[in-house]
C-alpha cells in the first residue's frame, strides 16, 4: 500500500450521515495543500491541538497497540474534542497527524484505527478535513481540532473563578489513573474503558457556556490538583477541596481510601470537566436540562495568601487546601493519608 492509497482507503471515505449544518461550512477536506472552510463572521473559531506518543500516551508494547487500534484511534480524537469543549465550544473538525510504524501500515491496525477514529467523530460531531502521513519507528498521533462558538456565547477560560464560588466536577475521577497503574486487578479491569476510552463532555461544557454562568472551566488530563493549580494561577486565587466529595465510581469505591484518592487527586486522563459557578447559582436540573452528565460540588473558591509570580511551578499544589470530613489534611495531620502526599500530577519534564 502507498501513502496515497493509504490515505484514500482509510481517512478519505468518511460517513455523511450525522454531518451538522456547520460542516456544509467545509468547501474542501482531505486531497489538496490545505483544508478550505467558509468563516461565518458572526462565529468564533476555536483550535488546538494534542499528540499522543506510543509508550508515554498508551502502552510501547505492539501487542497492546495492535489489540487497542480502535480505542487509540477513538481517545485521540476524545483528548481533543475535551479541549475545545472545556472552552464551551461546539467541536466541529479535525486534522490527524499521523507517524505510521511500518508494522502498522495494514489492513489490520488501520482498518481498527479508522474505525475508532470515525466512531469519535461521529459521535462528538466532528469531521476530518485533512492531516498529514509519515512513517516512525513509533505510533505518534497528533490532532488538531477546531470548534465553533457563536459571538454572543463567551468562551469560558480558566482565569475567571472569583472568591466564594463553588467548584464542580462532572463525572467521576480517578477511574483512568487506577486502570493505568492496576491493570491486571478486577477493579482496574472494569475501569479500563475509562482510560482508553474517555468520554468528553461535550452537552455539558456547550451548556455551561450558552447559559453563562460559569466563571472558569478546564479539563482534567494532567491531575485534578495541578489542573486546578492552572486555574487559580489564573485566576488569582486558591482552591478548598473536600476530599469526602470527590465523585467516586462505584468499582473504585472498593479501593482503599488513601490510594484511591491520589488515584483521583493527581492521576490525570479523566477528561472531565472542572469548573466555578459564583454561589448563588443552584445547579438545578432545569439549569442543566438536556445534560445527563452528573456533576459534583467539590470544595470553594477562597482568596489568595500571596500573588503568585506566573512562573511558579509548584503553585498548584501550594494554592490548594484539603479538607476531610470538615478537617484540615495538613502535613503534621495529613489523616486519611499516612503522610502528606505528593500533589504533583502528570508532567512530561520535571527537575
Ligand atoms: N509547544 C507549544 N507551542 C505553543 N503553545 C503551546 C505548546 N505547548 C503547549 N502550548 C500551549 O500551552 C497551553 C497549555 O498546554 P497543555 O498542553 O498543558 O494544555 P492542557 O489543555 O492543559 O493539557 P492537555 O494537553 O492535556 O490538553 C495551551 O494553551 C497550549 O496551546
Ligand atoms: C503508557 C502510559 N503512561 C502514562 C499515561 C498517563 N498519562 C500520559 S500523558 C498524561 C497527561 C495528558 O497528556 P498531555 O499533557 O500530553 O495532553 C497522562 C495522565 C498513560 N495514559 N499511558
Ligand atoms: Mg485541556
Amino acid at each position: 500500500m502507498t501513502e496515497f492509497e493509504l490515505i484514500y482507503r482509510y481517512f478519505k471515505a468518511q460517513d455523511t450521515e450525522g454531518a451538522s449544518i456547520e460542516h456544509t461550512a467545509i468547501i474542501k477536506d482531505l486531497g489538496d495543500d490545505a483544508a478550505v472552510v467558509a468563516i461565518n463572521a458572526p462565529s468564533q473559531w476555536l483550535t488546538c491541538v494534542d499528540t499522543l506518543v506510543q509508550g508515554r500516551h498508551f502502552s510501547e508494547d505492539w501487542q497492546q497497540v495492535s489489540e487497542l487500534a480502535f480505542a487509540i484511534g477513538y481517545k485521540a480524537v476524545a483528548v481533543n474534542v475535551s479541549d475545545i469543549v472545556a472552552m464551551g465550544a461546539k467541536p466541529h473538525s479535525i486534522l490527524l497527524a499521523l507517524a505510521l510504524p511500518e508494522r502498522l501500515a495494514n489492513e489490520t491496525w488501520l482498518g481498527e484505527f479508522a474505525k475508532g477514529l470515525f466512531h469519535a467523530c461521529k459521535q462528538f460531531g466532528v469531521r476530518l478535513i485533512g492531516g498529514d502521513t509519515t512513517r516512525n519507528d513509533k505510533l505518534i498521533i497528533s490532532i488538531t481540532a477546531n470548534g465553533i462558538l457563536p459571538v454572543a456565547i463567551q468562551p469560558v477560560y480558566r482565569s475567571g473563578a472569583k472568591v466564594g464560588d463553588k467548584i464542580y466536577v462532572s463525572g467521576t475521577i480517578g477511574d483512568a489513573s487506577y486502570a493505568l497503574n492496576y491493570p491486571e486487578t478486577e477493579v482496574g479491569k472494569q475501569l479500563a474503558h475509562r482510560l482508553h476510552m474517555p468520554t468528553p463532555r461535550s452537552i455539558l461544557g456547550q451548556k455551561l457556556a450558552s447559559i453563562g454562568l460559569a466563571t472558569a472551566m478546564m479539563d482534567v488530563s494532567d491531575g485534578l490538583v495541578q489542573d486546578l493549580g492552572h486555574l487559580c494561577q489564573q485566576s488569582q486565587v486558591a482552591m478548598s477541596l473536600q476530599l469526602d466529595q470527590l465523585p467516586t465510581s462505584k468499582p473504585l469505591q472498593q479501593v482503599e481510601l488513601a490510594e484511591r484518592l491520589r488515584c483521583q487527586l493527581t492521576g490525570g486522563d479523566d477528561y472531565e470537566l472542572v469548573f466555578t459557578l459564583p454561589a448563588s447559582v443552584q445547579l438545578s436540573q432545569d439549569l442543566l436540562s438536556s445534560v445527563s452528565t452528573p456533576v459534583t460540588c467539590i470544595g470553594e473558591v477562597i482568596e489568595l495568601q500571596q500573588v503568585q509570580p506566573v512562573g511558579n511551578t509548584n503553585f498548584g499544589s501550594s494554592a490548594i487546601e484539603l479538607t476531610y470530613q470538615g478537617t484540615a489534611v495538613t502535613e503534621q495531620a495529613p489523616y486519611p493519608f499516612d503522610g502528606f502526599p505528593n500533589l504533583h500530577g502528570y508532567q512530561h519534564f520535571s527537575s
